[in-house]
This record gives C-alpha cells, structure tokens and sequence, in this order.
C-alpha cells in the first residue's frame, strides 16, 4: 500500500511539475490480477483498482496491519464502480453480479471478499474508495439507473453532462463515502466549471474512457492559485479540502468522483466566483 501524506496549501503552492504529480496523482491503478491500493492520510480515504485476470483477486491479511484491524474492513466501508466487463464480487458468501457501470456498496465489518471477472477476454475493472466507517450499513449494489442521473451543462460553454450519483444518502445510506460517475457528451471537455471548492470534503477524481493520446487538464490548487496537472487514462487526483477541482480534456472522457469528510450533502459546495480565479 501506498502512503501519501495530507499537505498544507502553503506547501502545495511551491511544488513544481514533478512535485504535484508525487503528492496528488495516482498512476497504475489497475495491475493484472492484483488490488493496488494508495492510502491518502487525507481523511484516510483508500484509492485503489481491481483487475482480476485469470484468478480472482481478494484483499490480503497483510492490509489489516496497515488499518490496525484483524481485517481490512473491520472498520471500514468500500464503494466500488466496475468500468470494465462483468464482475462476480463475492462478500461473505454472498455473490453479486456487478456489470459495467454498476456499483457496489460494501458495508463495514465485511470479512471475506473475493473479486472476479466472468470472462477473462474482458476483464471487470474495479475502481473503488474505502473510508473509515463507525457502524455496518448494509452492502447493496447499485445500478446505474437508480443512480438519479443529473444532466447539466451545455454545448455551447463545452461543458454537457450527465451526473450519476450512486453513492449518496437518496439511494442508500454509508457513514461517510460518497460516490458517482459523471459523463461528458462527444464534443463537451469541461467538468465543473464554474468551480467550487467545499472545505468540509475532499474528494478524489478518476478518469477514465480516454485514448492513448488523450489527455485531461486537471485544475485543482486554491482558487487564487491553481495549477494543473497533466492526467492520462485511468488515473487519479486527490484534491485536498482546500482545492478546487475541474478539468477539460483533448476528448470526452469520464470520471468517478468520490467524496470523504465533514457531511454528506452533495450541493454543499463553496462557489467559486469565476472572476476570482487566478
Ligand atoms: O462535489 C461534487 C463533484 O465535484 C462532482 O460531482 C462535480 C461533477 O461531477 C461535475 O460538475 O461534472
Ligand atoms: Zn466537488
């Protein structure tokens, strides 16, 4: 498991190229056959992906060591979108058949869980979020149209889209993990502009459905101060309570937005005022 350490906006706003990337982007989430995991010590929110290929993949006893627990959920919840072909997730002996663009809820206290793809030739792929968790709420998946989708945005600002919230108090409870998928129509390239910061939440980005050649602007920093990184296919940025986030790509794209902190109120958003940005 990776450890990333929580960083003061003082310090962020020195980093260089190559010092952003080190504390803010995740690369190389999904490795065959294996869970790679990067644990933020901002809110001690865990970003990991799941490829299994010819085996299942589950969670080893190790990771308890990096949790203190006996087992790696024992005080945690996981949510979970698969963007690659079917999965079986099976949780304490319970099978759930997760199909691209669906989630997955796993409540705390969750012991044995093992993760499969139906069909090796295309393989599921698990992105998922783990956040410490006070009580067991139950596991439940979630498709994408329970997942009230939102579209907003137009063709002419290039910014047309369709939120899905899959983790949220309306479609099911969690102690503090939020999640959804929002979806850029062809021609769109920007999300969340005008921007907002909401220092009660941090929030992780994933990016996804994206060519080799593709890239994302990611937008994040203090509004008076923003900086951008450079995010390729299936990689991640972990913004502080602090930042702001947005980006705009060379194509359409997706992305998984997960959120951990203070309340789970998804428009509790600080605005920012397009004219203070800097
Ligand atoms: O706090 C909420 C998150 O930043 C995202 O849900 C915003 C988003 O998906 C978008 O505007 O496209
Ligand atoms: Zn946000």
């Amino acid at each position: 498991m990776e450890i990333r350490q929580p960083i003061h906006s003082e310090h962020a706003r020195t980093l260089d190229t190559e010092g952003l990337r080190r504390h803010f982007l995740v690369q190389d989430l999904f490795v065959a056959d294996q869970a790679t995991l990067t644990y933020s010590q901002i809110d001690r929110i865990i970003v990991g992906g799941i490829l299994p290929v010819t085996k299942p993949v589950t969670f080893s006893a190790e990771l308890g060591k990096h949790t203190g627990t006996d087992y790696f959920l024992q005080r945690r919840e996981l949510g979970l979108i698969n963007i690659g072909g079917d999965a079986r997730v099976t949780v304490d002996g319970t099978v759930y058949d997760v199909a691209a663009r669906e989630a997955l809820y796993v409540g705390q206290g969750a012991k044995e869980l093992s993760f499969a793809s139906v069909n090796a030739a295309q393989p599921a792929k698990l992105y998922f979020n783990c956040a410490p968790a006070h009580t067991s709420y139950p596991t439940r998946k979630v498709t994408q149209a329970e997942a009230s989708p939102e579209t907003l945005g137009s063709a002419e600002t290039s910014n047309r889209r369709t939120i899905y919230k899959y983790l949220v108090p309306d479609v099911l409870p969690t102690c503090q993990l939020l999640m959804g998928l929002t979806q850029l129509e062809p021609g769109s390239l920007w999300n969340t502009m005008p921007c907002h910061t909401h220092d009660r939440r941090m929030e992780v980005y994933f990016y996804f459905d994206m060519s080799e050649q593709a890239v994302v602007f990611h937008l994040m920093g203090e509004p008076t101060q923003t900086r951008h990184l450079v995010v390729r296919n299936e990689q991640a940025v972990i913004n502080p309570s602090w930042s702001m986030h947005s980006g705009v790509g060379t194509q359409a794209y997706t992305f998984i937005w997960g959120m951990v902190g203070e309340n789970q109120v998804f428009k509790d958003m600080d605005h920012v005022p397009m004219t203070a940005l800097r």
